[in-house]
């Protein structure tokens, strides 16, 4: 018998959900890297509310089915990191479920679609199966530890080591991909100086809009440079965002963001970028609080 998270027996047949919310990288600095290759970073991550869901419901076998505006090209099969997630947390058991995912996020955007997804699967199918979350969640993707948190985050390590920080005020954004593709080890790989200075070793509580902002603008994407070099729209998109009290891409690409003081700045910013570039994936959200 399958427990709910309070323990109490969930019902076997009943559905349940989970967002896969967008990660937001506001900051990237790479600071070393490591003999494997992966790089050293410092990075404050925040989740935006728009993303993914993911729902499951009681079955015999383990399957997937992908609907949704993002759904072009996103695979069914065990290439899909929700059922390679799901894959190891069964951990050979046979245990079935049925997965749909409605995608709403762009994929290999820089902004932890894919990672997103397989956080959401492991959450909701440790639920859902009763089984505990694995302690070492890296082994999915180095976005994934942080796609299990909600809260504005200090991402360090590869992206294993996880500081909470405080609430930020409040902060409206709008996400912008042009559709590029920027494949993530490309834009790594290409980055020249892998041993650039973090962050501030304390990062503040803000007490406001214009505080954040002010201490953001004085950090970096350390691959942005990279990623335009791999794909020049992506300083369109920056352009298209100059409104914004700060505009910069997130992770590798190739979506940027744009941090507004209010919900109607944003929209109105939304409005303009997806009408002026209909072929653009554009969103309004705001960033999400613990
Ligand atoms: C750029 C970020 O999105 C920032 O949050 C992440 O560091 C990348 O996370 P991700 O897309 O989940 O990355 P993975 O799918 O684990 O790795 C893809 C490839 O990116 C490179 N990679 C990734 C993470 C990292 N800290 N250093 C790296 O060099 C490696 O070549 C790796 O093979
Ligand atoms: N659930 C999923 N959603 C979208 N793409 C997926 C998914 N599972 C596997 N893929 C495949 O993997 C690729 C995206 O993997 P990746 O880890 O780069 O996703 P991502 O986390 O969205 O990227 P990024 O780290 O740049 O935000 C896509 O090109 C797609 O083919």
């Amino acid at each position: 018998m399958s427990f709910s998270k309070d323990g109490a027996p969930a019902d076997p047949g009943a559905a349940a959900s989970r967002m896969a919310w967008a990660k937001v990288n506001l900051t990237l600095h790479c600071t070393g890297q490591r003999a494997d290759g992966y790089h050293l970073l410092d990075s404050l991550v925040v989740r935006a509310g728009v993303g993914d869901r993911l729902d499951v419901a009681a079955a015999d076998d383990l399957t997937l089915t992908v609907s949704g505006p993002r759904a072009e090209g996103v695979p069914t099969d065990a290439r899909n990191l929700v059922l390679r997630a799901a894959e190891v947390l069964d951990a050979g058991a046979g245990r079935g479920a049925a997965l749909h995912l409605e995608k709403h996020l762009p994929a290999a955007a820089g902004i932890g679609g894919g990672s997103a997804d397989a956080a959401a699967a492991l959450d909701l199918l440790a639920a859902h199966w009763g089984v505990p979350l694995p302690t070492e969640t890296a082994q999915f993707g180095a976005d994934v530890p942080v796609c299990l948190t909600r809260g504005p985050q200090r991402m360090q390590g590869v992206g294993e080591i996880l500081t909470p920080l405080s609430a930020l005020p409040p902060c409206h954004m709008v996400l912008v991909n042009p559709g590029v593709d920027v494949p993530t080890p490309a834009v790594f790989s290409a980055l020249s100086d892998k041993n650039q200075p973090p962050m501030p070793e304390v990062i503040p509580s803000f007490a406001g809009f214009s505080e954040l902002i002010d201490f953001l603008s004085a950090q970096r994407n350390d691959l942005a440079a990279p990623a335009i070099a791999r794909g020049p729209v992506i300083g369109g998109c920056l352009e298209a965002l100059s409104d914004a009290a700060l505009a910069r891409m997130s992770g590798s690409g190739a979506t940027c963001f744009g941090l507004y003081a209010t919900v109607a700045q944003a929209e109105a910013a939304a409005h303009r970028i997806a009408s002026a570039a209909p072929r653009w994936w554009v969103a309004a959200a705001p960033i999400l609080a613990a």
